[in-house]
């Protein structure tokens, strides 16, 4: 490790000038916390950190964590230590430090942290005695006595999704396919925000297949809402005083006094209001409950129909029929939440790359004439998977391009390490960098540009060499992770990119359009609304937050061109249903 550097929070230039017009008591908390921070500060340099600079580098994460890890890594090299509060984070960045670690040293690299802001509410709003990722730390360890292992589980759940399956589920992946159509269709009037469309689609993809039932409307729209707000919450060094334990008792104690002053001044008929520092936590709960909510309802209506005798394919259901003995309700539980909702990030892969290709109608031909030249003027086959290379190539370099988890999920030791003859001590957190992993010139050349070409024609991530380059890390790049712990949707994400690209792309042209009011009043999830997109689809400059987990883009304009509106109109009514094999059952 090049360097230790300390982050904490300061405040920033606005923070100040907030400070100067505030109320009394909003000044009693924010001394209190500032006093805690402070001397937490001082404590932290006394105690042999390297970094003096501490208040420009919590300065600097808070302004984006793609930039800010970006200017650290050519300090500091491709590994480099992170003290936030009194946990220790190890950041990698460049495909050597990849291959090192979670590449060559899996067994040690495979455990995920926990942390209260997640894991707590998690645990508190599932009541089920369960951590609702496959984790391994802490509340994982205490409330899976009776479960089996995460590489137990793992093992049980490949067959389910791996490409050779995934066609068994066809049927309910077409009717995602023709809902998709006919909304775009529908939505042909006008400039639109399509987010709903891709998001509803690629995520009831994934929940449908789970369970072998096809979700109505307005479920699917809490899944999407809910994924999306969870992964907006799992960031870096944020909130603080979830990292920080001292600024988390600062805001007890403040929070204290208030009632205790409230108390006092109530003798008076007087009263100050109470500070919620607990914003963060109150969201995540929120979220949490909702996702329990849903979850518990698909595993229990799916356990009925096993129970029934329902032989209706699914992933889920598939492995809980063949195991010999049911998986205890922990277990299925965490599957259940794990992937109820997987499909949400191969949604915001396509708002980046349906708001490149409306922009490059150069690129958007390239696309259209490639699905042409394989099928002809036939409507493609979107099951297909692979055939059309350009299409493809798109997939994968959107994945690349945008890292849509920008610092992948966190991994933990499980044992201590070395690295290069540089110590890492057991349940030091491990933050990948896969956003900037990603643009390692080693592996890609021109690395800023979105050039699909890189993976055609034999390249492998350079367009000027044949094959794959750099360090091998097992992977084409770090939007899916790698080693033992690596996303185990990729076929999926695969599949559902090329169906939903060849659909779209052969019935439509797309053209970029301003969003007026009534256009921004549609866009999903609102938050979103917030700006529009630059036609660049830039990966820093057009996403909502600069230190959220997930770079969700602004709303995306966009209007849609039918190409054969005869042909269209048919495949709609008639020609999709060549699709289907068998009616699954419908919600
Ligand atoms: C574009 C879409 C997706 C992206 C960008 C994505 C990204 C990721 C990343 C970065 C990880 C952590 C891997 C690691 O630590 O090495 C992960 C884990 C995981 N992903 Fe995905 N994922 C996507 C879609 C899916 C889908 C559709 C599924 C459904 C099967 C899925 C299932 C999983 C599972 C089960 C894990 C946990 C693996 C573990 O902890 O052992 N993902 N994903």
């Amino acid at each position: 490790m090049n360097e230790i550097q300390v982050l904490l929070p300061m405040p920033n230039a606005t923070a100040i000038e907030g400070f100067v017009n505030m109320t009394p008591h909003v000044w009693i908390y924010k001394m209190c916390v500032l006093l805690a921070v402070l001397t937490f500060a001082g404590w932290r340099l006394s105690t042999g950190t390297k970094s003096g600079r501490n208040d420009a580098n919590g300065r600097k994460l808070h302004a984006g964590h793609a930039k800010t890890l970006a200017t650290w890594a050519k300090k500091y090299g491709d590994i480099f230590r992170v003290l936030l509060g009194n946990r220790e984070a190890v950041v990698l960045n460049t495909r050597t430090a990849v291959a090192k670690t979670l590449v060559k040293q899996g067994a040690t690299f495979q455990s995920r942290p926990e942390w209260n802001l997640w894991h707590g509410a998690f645990v508190h709003a599932a009541d089920t005695g369960g951590i609702l990722t496959i984790g391994s730390g802490f509340f994982a360890l205490v409330l899976q006595i009776c479960a089996v292992n995460v590489g137990t589980l793992r093992k049980m759940l490949a067959p389910y999704t791996s490409s050779q399956k995934l066609p068994k589920y066809n049927h309910f992946v077409s009717r995602r396919y023709l809902r998709l159509i006919k909304m775009l269709a529908d939505s042909m009037s006008k400039p639109r925000d399509l987010g709903l469309c891709w998001w509803s689609t690629t995520v009831g993809i994934g929940t449908d297949q789970l369970v072998g039932y096809i979700h109505d409307d307005e479920f699917t729209k809490v899944i999407c809402d809910t994924e999306i707000g969870i992964f907006r919450q799992r960031s870096f060094g944020t909130p603080y005083h979830d990292w920080v334990p001292l600024i988390n008792i600062a805001e007890i104690t403040a929070s204290t006094a208030a009632t205790f002053a409230n108390g006092f001044l109530g003798l008076f008929g007087l009263s100050i209001p109470q500070m919620n520092f607990n914003v963060a936590e109150d969201r995540a709960s929120q979220l949490r409950h909702a996702q329990a909510k849903y979850c518990k309802h698909q595993l229990a209506t799916l356990l009925q129909r096993i129970s029934e005798g329902d032989q209706t394919p699914s992933q889920l259901g598939d492995l809980f029929r063949a195991l010999p003995d049911p998986l205890s309700h922990h277990d299925s539980y965490l599957l259940m939440t794990t992937l109820s909702g997987s499909g949400m990030a191969t949604g915001t892969t396509l708002n980046w790359l349906m708001g490149k290709l409306a922009a490059n109608q150069e690129m958007q031909d390239r696309a259209y004439q490639a699905i042409h030249d394989v099928y002809a003027a036939e409507v493609p086959d979107p099951h297909d998977t692979d055939r059309v290379e350009y299409i493809k190539a798109l997939g994968l370099e959107a994945g690349r391009y945008w890292t849509p988890v920008r610092l992948g999920f966190f991994r933990e030791t499980q044992a201590d390490s070395n690295v290069d003859g540089r110590f890492i001590p057991k349940d030091t957190m491990i933050v990948y960098n896969s956003y900037q992993i990603n643009r390692d010139p080693s592996g890609y050349d021109l690395p800023d540009e979105f050039i699909p070409e890189r993976w055609m024609n034999g390249h492998y991530g350079r367009t000027d060499t044949i094959g794959p380059a750099g360090d091998k890390i097992g992977v084409p790049h770090m939007g899916h992770g790698t080693g033992r712990r690596m996303c185990m949707g990729v076929p999926n994400v695969n599949k559902t990119l090329y169906g939903i690209l060849a659909l779209t792309l052969h019935f439509f042209k797309l053209e970029r359009a301003e969003l007026n009011d009534e256009g921004m009043r549609d866009v999903f999830p609102s938050f979103r609304a917030a700006g529009q997109c630059s036609m660049n689809m830039d990966p820093i400059k057009d996403q909502i937050s600069d230190c959220d987990a997930q770079a969700v883009p602004f709303a995306v304009g966009i209007r849609l061109i039918p190409r054969n509106p005869d042909q269209l109109n048919f495949w709609i009514k008639e020609d999709h249903r060549t699709l289907q094999e068998f009616d699954g059952v419908f919600g």
